[in-house]
């Protein structure tokens, strides 16, 4: 197995998530047993990194979904930290992912920018299966049964959400999105989160698709909104997996069906991803990317509870993702 850091890093600025079918940076120095690759597992290849260690912060929300995976990518001498959303192994459903321990855990590390992968339904004929989307809009179908705030307990606060992607990160995407092999990328569109585990009923869908929404998942809420609220830019990069079950005469989606066609967009994955972390690393360090900016001390005024009512537990949790804000 791969070693344990000593130190948990402070300076890993670039975190990847990875979705069903997407466990860990497979790169040969991962050194993970086989047995532990599931059969749906999915072989996500980096380019030439070098695997520092994983990490298992305890965050005052707990533990993240699994340990997180730190490589140093070269040439541009890049930290990315990995996580597994649902773990290795797949083993927590989407309700289930401890979306406030994995946001707060990559905060810890210093990450300021997360790409998150996510396999999605498509509700549009024009998104086939293994083309990728990066949406810029969410509908909200999860069923209040996610925690999905930090500020809570006595400490209230109102981030912005009406643009719930970073439009910056979004545009280095699209700028490096040439490398993709037979998948168009569409942009701008509108992802539906719905509660699961169960896919969704047919009327569901096709109320969705009248509702001008054009892919769904199960996951990409609270996680964007916790992101926002810990100020760490983030875009999903979603893969088309199935026309969920819009169409009538057509067989509904099944998770057989899901993981056949992230098998095939895994190339695309890679190369999408070997491109975006170096132009990533450089923006970052020049400070070029207008929206991460800007998002840098958003929150230090969200804060609504005067400070004399706020609850000391809560402010002590709090100060873990924004420290001195309270
Ligand atoms: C395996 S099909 C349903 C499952 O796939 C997506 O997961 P993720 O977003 O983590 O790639 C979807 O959101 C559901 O959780
Ligand atoms: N049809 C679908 N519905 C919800 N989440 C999904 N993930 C992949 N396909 C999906």
């Amino acid at each position: 197995m791969t070693v344990e850091l000593e130190q948990i890093p402070t300076d890993v600025k670039i975190a990847v998530i990875g979705g069903s079918g997407l466990y860990h940076l497979d790169n040969l120095e991962v050194n993970i047993p086989l047995a532990l690759l599931s059969t749906f597992s999915l072989v996500l290849t980096f380019f030439n990194p070098q695997v520092l260690g994983e990490v298992n912060p305890l965050t005052p929300w707990g533990h993240p979904s699994d340990r997180i995976i730190i490589s140093l990518h070269t040439p541009s001498s890049t930290k990315v930290a990995f996580l597994a959303r649902h773990g290795r192994g797949h083993y927590l459903n989407p309700s289930e992912v401890p979306a406030r321990a994995n946001i707060a855990a990559l905060k810890s590390l210093g990450v300021t920018t997360i790409l998150a992968f996510s396999a999605v339904g498509s509700l549009r004929e024009e998104i086939p299966p293994r083309d990728f989307i990066l949406p810029s809009q969410i509908i909200d179908r999860t069923k209040g049964i996610r925690p999905s705030t930090f500020f809570e307990n006595g400490v209230t606060a109102h981030v912005p959400f009406a643009d719930p992607f970073d439009k910056s990160l979004a545009d280095l995407i699209v700028a490096n999105a040439g490398v993709l092999e037979g998948a168009k990328l569409h942009t701008d569109k509108t992802l539906v989160c719905m509660e699961g585990p169960a896919f969704s009923t047919r009327a569901e869908s096709h109320l969705y698709r009248q509702w001008g929404a054009d892919i769904i998942n199960m996951s990409v809420l609270p996680e964007s909104k916790l992101a926002r609220e810990a100020e760490i830019a983030y875009q999903m990069v979603c893969m088309s997996t199935d026309y969920d079950c819009w169409k009538e005469h057509e067989e509904a989606v099944t998770v057989e069906a899901v993981i056949a066609n992230l098998g095939a967009n895994g190339d695309n994955a890679k190369r999408l991803v070997e491109a975006v972390i170096p132009a990533l690393a450089k923006a970052l360090e020049e400070g070029s990317l207008k929206s991460v900016e800007a998002l840098k001390g958003s929150n230090r005024f969200a804060v609504i509870t005067s400070k004399e009512k706020r609850n000391p537990e809560q402010v002590n949790k709090l100060e873990y993702i924004l420290p001195g804000y309270f």
